[in-house]
């Protein structure tokens, strides 16, 4: 092993191009790369004539293409992969900065993005070694990939009906964070490489799709296991790609709790991983990762070996001040160090019999081999004659002895060397053990025992941290045991369910609930007060008895009221309003707003069409989406109207056209209850969720009718 070598971690910014609707007089970001370094300079929201500059390890203009961003940075991570380091390569940015295009990339050749032309490298260099070699080294790819979707871990090698709700669970392993129960294929070709890829990519947008989202919702992380193997050793090194979800206004959510939630969740672990590089950069003893799945993963400071960061960034005034927020992030990450510690080699001897890696049918495992393991290592201890082993074996193995067995004699009793339970997580922290799969990988099994007597103590400590780890990861899995059941009855096992699902339900709604707090928070702190406002209410569906909250909705509808008292024609703070020019650029590319302006122009012809979407939206009634506090009367009148069933009133309706009337009217139809009782809107928001209407529809007709 080479000593520690800590290095920063490598952020490069990169620009991408400006959009079509996007102008250049826009344009408010730009680059530089000289002798003394590359800047990124973008200029003071307050005070254009200022501007602020960022230094990087690369910045990368408009026009740079898919092939000089890997050349220059990708590319020689691949040969430290080789090395035996980690790697770890993640994009980072608001949402719409090219995170996905910079990673993924598109299908033609000069549009693949990092993650193709990365495995492209490594099948690359791995013909090389094996030619080189002429075949006594041979190079093993497996691929894992996996999302993390509002806060819970999917494997995305398996369609999204085979997940359970829960999630996997992560686990600590030798100082790694590890998915439990992760499919880890193998993949030989690059052929093989896209087809697997491109399958779970779309086991990812499925997800997405269903919840009518238009851009990522979820962190993907693809792992590129490498194995060298040149007899009867192999040094693994782990690559991670990840195309991080971006940081955006949940403002663009509207009601949608499902949008709400997820965006709540992106923006809390993205809010999370600026805690951590900020705890970090002040040099606290204690780092947050452990409030996010994604810090936890990521684990930024602390993954030794390389780490590179794309810094996305949008070239346009409307993300201004989510460039200068990112920039900030970015330049406060480039100065964290990590240490280039190689993963050591690990004696390999010959596999066991290859159990079935497909899908998560994974059985518990039976412990029975580990007696054999322990007789197996006492024996080669022997032959070694390595100090001390007995003292360490002991407190190794008693991780994983089975009071079952010891029960029954078996084990315990049979073999000096299982004596007292040490906890999982007493295991030494400074093991350089790749990260090891634990359900679901195969373990190398022992070698023969003239072999064995080249094991060194670290290769033995190796080996039985990595068979604790299966044997902890099968644990910890929802799976039937493959020990008997003892027998209950079905009317038992009912009420059980049922009150699983009754704790399951509580706890995600609490937990959905406390999103949208910490949501309303974060607007309040930035004194978006008619956001914090609508989050609150929503929060309140979830603590309806809190009246702590009660008292801030309270507040914050009586300052709100207020300031359209004052100013009705311009309610919204400073930071809103700056907010909000982002917001209405980010809704261009929002699916929701497409569709509902295509609908629009459906209802109010040609003329209307020819118009910018920016002139269009000038047309909504000021004040209605920033200040959309109706009052009660305005509500119950309008849906009055609605609940009417009567075609000619809810035409009449202000931005109420021939095609919104109808699937109004379909929906109530839709909603007639059983009996023929006839079904009516109770909310807004469900009035909101009809398809073909959305919430800024509903908000056109409420500002058309009158307050008093
Ligand atoms: N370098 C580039 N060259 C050409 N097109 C780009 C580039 N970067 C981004 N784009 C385009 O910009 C749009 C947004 O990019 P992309 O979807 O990659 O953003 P993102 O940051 O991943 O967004 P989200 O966080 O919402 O997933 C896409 O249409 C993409 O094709």
């Amino acid at each position: 092993m080479v000593l520690p070598n800590p290095a920063d971690i490598r952020v490069v910014a990169r620009v991408r191009p400006q959009h079509k609707n996007e102008l250049e007089k826009d344009v408010i970001v730009s680059t530089a790369t000289n002798d003394s370094g590359a800047t990124v300079k973008i200029s003071n929201p307050k005070k254009e004539s200022e501007t602020y500059a960022f230094q990087f390890s690369g910045a990368y203009d408009q026009t740079a293409t898919q092939q000089e961003i890997y050349e220059h940075e990708i590319s020689p991570t691949i040969k430290s992969l080789f090395n035996g380091l980690d790697v770890t390569i993640f994009a980072y940015g608001s949402t719409g900065t090219g995170k996905t295009h910079t990673m993924r990339g598109g299908k033609s050749m000069a549009d693949r993005g990092m993650i193709p032309r990365f495995l492209s490298g490594v099948y690359r260099r791995a013909r090389k070694i094996v030619k080189d070699s002429d075949a006594a080294t041979k190079v093993e790819v497996s691929l894992s990939y996996y999302e993390i979707y509002n806060d819970k871990v999917f494997d995305l090698f398996e369609s999204p009906e085979d997940r359970t709700a829960a999630g996997l669970p992560l686990r600590d392993n030798g100082g790694k964070t590890v998915v439990v129960g992760l499919t880890e294929r193998p993949c030989e070709s690059l052929k093989e490489f896209e087809t697997l890829y491109d399958q779970a990519n779309v086991n990812r947008s499925t997800g997405a799709t269903k919840l009518n989202a238009s851009s990522s919702r979820s962190h993907a992380i693809l792992r590129i296991r490498v194995s060298i193997i040149t007899g009867d050793t192999m040094r693994s090194s782990v690559a991670s790609a990840i195309d991080l979800a971006g940081s955006e206004d949940n403002r663009r959510t509207e009601n949608r709790k499902d949008r709400m939630v997820e965006s709540a969740s992106i923006n809390k672990s993205l809010f999370t991983l600026a805690k951590c590089v900020e705890a970090i950069s002040r040099g606290d003893d204690r780092i947050p990762y452990r409030e996010s799945k994604m810090t936890r993963i990521l684990s930024l400071g602390q993954n030794n070996g390389v780490t590179v960061m794309i810094l996305n960034l949008a070239p346009v005034r409307s993300f201004h001040l989510d460039t200068l927020s990112s920039l900030t992030f970015a330049n406060r990450t480039r100065k964290i160090e990590v240490r280039e510690i190689e993963n050591e080699p690990v004696f390999r001897g010959c596999s066991r019999p290859v159990p079935n890696l497909a899908g998560t049918t994974i059985q518990r495992q039976p412990l029975r081999p580990l007696a054999s393991t322990v007789h197996n290592i006492k024996m080669h201890v022997a032959n070694a004659g390595v100090d001390k082993p007995e003292k360490q074996l002991k407190a190794s193995f008693s991780v994983f002895s089975d009071p079952k067995r010891n029960s029954h004699g078996a084990a315990k009793s049979s073999h000096p060397l299982t004596v007292a339970r040490l906890s999982p997580l007493k295991r030494r922290a400074e093991s350089s053990t790749y990260a090891s799969r634990p359900a679901k990988r195969h373990a190398p099994g022992f070698a023969p025992a003239d072999a064995q007597r080249s094991m060194s103590k670290q290769v033995i400590e190796d080996l039985i941290e990595r068979k604790v780890s299966d044997i902890l990861a099968a644990r910890a899995l929802d799976q039937p045991s493959v020990a008997p059941q003892p027998e209950i009855s079905d009317e038992v096992q009912r009420r059980l369910d049922m009150l699983e699902k009754r704790i399951e339900g509580k706890d995600e709604g609490r937990e959905q609930g406390l999103s949208f707090l910490l949501m309303g928070k974060q607007h309040a702190v930035r004194g978006e007060d008619t956001s914090a406002l609508r989050m609150y209410r929503l929060a309140k569906d979830f603590f309806p008895d809190n009246t702590k909250l009660q008292l801030k909705i309270d507040k914050l509808q009586d300052k709100l009221r207020e300031m359209k008292h004052e100013h009705p024609a311009q309610g919204k703070s400073d930071t809103e309003s700056n907010r909000q020019t982002h917001t209405r650029a980010k809704e261009d590319r929002d699916s929701d707003y497409t569709a509902y302006s295509a609908e629009e122009d459906d209802d109010e012809g040609d003329d209307v069409r020819s118009r910018s979407k920016a002139q269009r939206r000038d047309r909504r009634p000021r004040g209605s989406s920033e200040d959309f506090v109706p009052s009660e009367a305005q509500v119950r009148r309008l849906l009055d109207i609605i609940n009417s069933h009567d075609l000619k009133r809810i035409r009449r309706l202000k931005g109420v056209g021939a095609k919104k009337a109808d699937m109004i009217m379909a929906a109530l139809a839709d909603t007639a209850g059983e009996g023929g009782t006839s079904k009516s809107f109770g909310s807004l928001s469900e009035l909101g969720r009809v398809k073909g209407v959305g919430m800024r529809a509903v908000e056109t007709m409420i500002a058309g009718i009158a307050e008093d």
